[in-house]
């Protein structure tokens, strides 16, 4: 399968002041197999992130199961390291504007004043480049509460110990001090100071949840990556938690990422919303306005398959087919288009797509398929067992609209069928609106999602 090219904001919109600005990022997962364990492919978990997180704003990273929300924050929290791409701290509006001109500029067609801020920008604010200090001030800076508090809290400790540990080791603190300290994040946080030596299996779920952001908070942190902190807690104590989490925004001046399926909790909590799929941003934007008005048909099905969701949200008539595709080879040009209802030729058609939607609706035939003769990933000779399973294969794909996208008519010969889509190039997240990107290819070109009755054939 041809490289894929990275997703390119192409006129991304500074956001004023960032704690967090990724370019390109990507988390690719090995597959190993055999007795020597050979690497056969790679999961691409996250595969071409960019995104800027703004000081003091909720950005809500939404999307399906094993679309890679968790992969990413992970990265961004400094617990997995990106295998391709930058994450940049702390940059101003103009500090954005000038990595994202210095980025496109080849090195040596630099000038000598580029080279010298490129070298500053990269020293002052590339995790990686920066000076180990500033790298554990990142670190320290940036927290994070997990789904699972049972897990990620130690059963054989107090939650004196717990809580007090990063000031302990970061701050050296202990005796009263650090008594005291606990004391205070524990009241913050709702819990009360007397729970202190206490273990985790005596609190309720709510509770240890609680006990985890005083741990998270105990540093005075800016920025706090929440991963699906209340998917794990009965309905009456998520909206606790969810309350006491704003209310510590408000209080703490903090900074969220804020990781759930859940897009009901995002409409109420985020600022700025980002959906992904398959491993990159299908859209981005404020939330508001994504959710009145989405630019990517995925969004729209995640939307009106949400009921808890307020708003004139129709239920659509579209839904999405198949399975989600497997991210070692993830679809060319838009990844949605396989399952998506509106896709049209230009969203990126291949021999995969085709054997992929046979294998999932047409059982009986994929298994009169004998061979498979690629060329490459657009075209492809397939035979089958008879000249009359290999008419019944060109009659479905006529009927389908993967055939708007191929390059020349298909050509039958005795069991084979000759197939040859045109290569589109991988589909990129644009802005489309100031501030509103997406990735979607129909929409960059229509400028808007088509109305709700338009579906697949
Ligand atoms: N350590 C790993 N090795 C190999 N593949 C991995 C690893 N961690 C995650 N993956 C794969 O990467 C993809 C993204 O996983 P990730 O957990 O980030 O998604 P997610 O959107 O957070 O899903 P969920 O909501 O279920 O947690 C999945 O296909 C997953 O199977």
């Amino acid at each position: 399968m041809n490289q894929h090219q990275p997703t390119i904001i192409r006129d991304r919109t500074p956001v004023s002041d960032a704690v967090l600005t990724l370019h390109d990022v990507k988390v690719h997962y090995p597959v190993k197999e055999g007795l020597l364990q050979s690497v056969t492919g790679h999961v691409r978990a996250v595969d071409g992130v960019d995104l800027t997180i703004g000081r003091g704003q909720t950005l809500g990273l939404v999307g399906e199961s094993g679309c890679g929300k968790t992969t990413l924050g992970r990265v961004i929290a400094g617990l997995v390291e990106p295998t391709g791409g930058d994450l940049w701290v702390n940059l101003t509006a103009e500090q954005q504007r000038d990595v994202d001109r210095l980025r496109a500029v080849e090195p040596a067609s630099m000038t000598a004043a580029d080279r010298a801020a490129w070298q500053s920008l990269q020293t002052g604010h590339r995790l990686g480049s920066m000076s180990r200090e500033n790298q554990r001030a990142y670190r320290r800076n940036c927290q994070v509460v997990f789904q699972d508090s049972f897990a990620s809290l130690n059963p054989r400790q107090l939650v004196r110990d717990i809580v007090g540990r990063p000031l302990r080791v970061h701050q050296g603190l202990s005796g009263d001090r650090l008594n005291a300290k606990v004391g205070e994040l524990l009241d913050m946080v709702g819990l009360g100071s007397q729970h202190m030596y206490r273990y985790p299996h005596q609190f309720s779920g709510g509770q240890r949840q609680r006990i985890s952001i005083a741990r998270a908070l105990a540093l005075n942190p800016e920025f706090v990556v929440l991963d699906e902190p209340t998917s794990a807690l009965d309905v009456s104590v998520q909206a606790q938690i969810l309350n006491l989490l704003v209310d510590l925004q408000g209080e703490l001046g903090l900074t969220y990422l804020f990781i759930t399926h859940d897009l009901g909790v995002v409409q109420h909590l985020s600022t700025t919303i980002a959906v992904m799929y398959l491993g990159q941003i299908a859209e981005y934007g404020p939330t508001d306005l994504v959710f009145n008005d989405p630019l990517h048909p995925y969004t729209r099905i995640l939307r009106d398959s949400n009921p808890s969701l307020d708003g004139e949200n129709d239920a659509t008539e579209w839904e999405l087919t198949g399975s989600v595709p497997n991210p070692i080879s993830p679809p060319h040009g838009c990844r949605l288009h396989p399952r998506c209802p509106v896709a049209r030729a230009e969203c990126g058609w291949s021999v995969d797509d085709v054997l992929t939607d046979i294998e999932d609706r047409a059982p009986l035939l994929f298994e009169t398929i004998s061979r498979v003769e690629r060329q490459d990933d657009f075209t492809a000779d397939v035979t089958f067992d008879t000249e009359v399973s290999a008419r019944a294969f060109a009659d479905r794909l006529q009927a389908s609209r993967a055939h708007d996208a191929v390059d020349r008519p298909l050509e039958i010969a005795d069991a084979t069928v000759s197939v040859s889509f045109r290569e589109v190039p991988d589909a990129t997240l644009q802005q489309l609106r100031e501030g509103r990107l997406t990735s979607c290819t129909r929409t960059q070109n229509l400028g808007a999602l088509p109305p709700i009755h338009e579906t697949r054939r």
